[in-house]
C-alpha cells in the first residue's frame, strides 16, 4: 500500500505534542489503516496549523487531540484518563480590575469548543472497562503551563468541573471545527495542576495511561 492509499483509508486524525505521545498513542492503537497518529507540535498555535493542514488532505471524520496533560486535585489523579466533555480556552480573554473575562464576554466568538459526546462517553466506558479511572469533564488549553496555586484555584473557579488542563485541544477544535470535523480530546495525567514541580512529572504513568486510552479509542471507532 502507498502513502496515497493510507492517506484515503484514513478515517481518523490523532494529534498528539511530541513523539513519545504518538509512540504510546500507537502501541495503543496497533497497526491500523483506519488511522492516521501525527504530531503537531507543543501549543495551540502549532497544533491548529498541523491539525488544518492535514485534515485539507485527505478525507478524516474525526479529529482527536491525545497527549499528557496535567489533572485538577481532587478531579483527575496522576495516572488516569481525562475524556473532554468541552474544550476550553481558559486564558484566551482580557483581564479586568474585577477580574479575567473569557472572549464569549468581549463578543469575539467562543473560548468553549463542543467535543463529539457520544464517541467522548463510549471511549470513557471502555476505559473504565480496562480498569482505569476516567473523568468526563471540560479539559483546559492554557498557553503557560500553571505553576502556582494560586492559579490553579483562578481556573478552577473560572471554570467549574475542570478536570484537566494542557495546551492544544483548543486548537485542533479550531482547526477540526474550521473543516467541519468533530472532535474529542484525551489526556493521560501526568502532573498535579498547581506549584511547579518538574521533577514529580510522573511522565510514563501518563504515557501507559495515554496508550489504554488509545487501545479503547481504537475499539470504539
Ligand atoms: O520528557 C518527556 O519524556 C516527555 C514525554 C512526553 C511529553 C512531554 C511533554 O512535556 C509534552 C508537553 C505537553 O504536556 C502537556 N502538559 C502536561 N502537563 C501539563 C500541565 O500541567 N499544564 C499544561 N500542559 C501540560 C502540554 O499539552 C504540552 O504539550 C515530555
Amino acid at each position: 500500500m502507498n502513502n496515497e492509499q493510507r492517506l484515503e483509508e484514513a478515517r481518523c486524525l490523532v494529534v498528539t505534542s511530541v513523539e513519545a505521545e504518538r509512540e504510546a498513542v500507537r502501541l495503543g492503537i496497533g497497526e491500523s489503516a483506519r488511522f492516521r497518529v501525527m504530531v503537531g507540535g507543543v501549543g495551540q498555535a502549532a497544533v491548529a496549523a498541523a491539525t488544518a493542514a492535514e485534515l485539507s488532505k485527505g478525507s478524516y471524520e474525526l479529529v482527536v487531540n491525545m497527549g499528557i496533560g496535567g489533572g485538577f486535585r481532587e478531579a483527575a489523579e496522576i495516572g488516569t484518563v481525562v475524556v473532554a466533555s468541552e474544550i476550553v480556552a481558559a486564558d484566551l480573554g482580557a483581564e479586568s480590575k474585577d477580574g479575567f473575562i473569557l472572549i464569549d464576554e468581549l463578543g469575539f466568538g467562543s473560548a468553549r469548543m463542543a467535543t463529539e459526546a457520544a464517541i467522548s462517553k463510549r471511549i470513557v466506558e471502555a476505559v473504565q472497562a480496562r480498569g482505569i479511572t476516567v473523568a468526563y469533564a471540560p479539559v483546559l488549553t492554557v498557553t503557560t503551563v500553571t505553576g502556582t496555586a494560586e492559579t490553579a484555584q483562578l481556573l478552577a473557579s473560572r471554570i467549574p468541573g475542570a478536570a484537566a488542563e494542557a495546551m492544544e485541544g483548543y486548537g485542533a477544535a479550531a482547526a477540526a471545527k474550521l473543516m467541519q470535523v468533530p472532535v474529542i480530546e484525551i489526556r493521560g495525567i501526568s502532573n498535579a495542576v498547581g506549584p511547579r514541580d518538574r521533577d514529580a512529572w510522573r511522565i510514563k504513568d501518563a504515557l501507559l495511561a495515554l496508550e489504554a486510552a488509545a487501545a479503547a479509542l481504537k475499539e470504539v471507532i
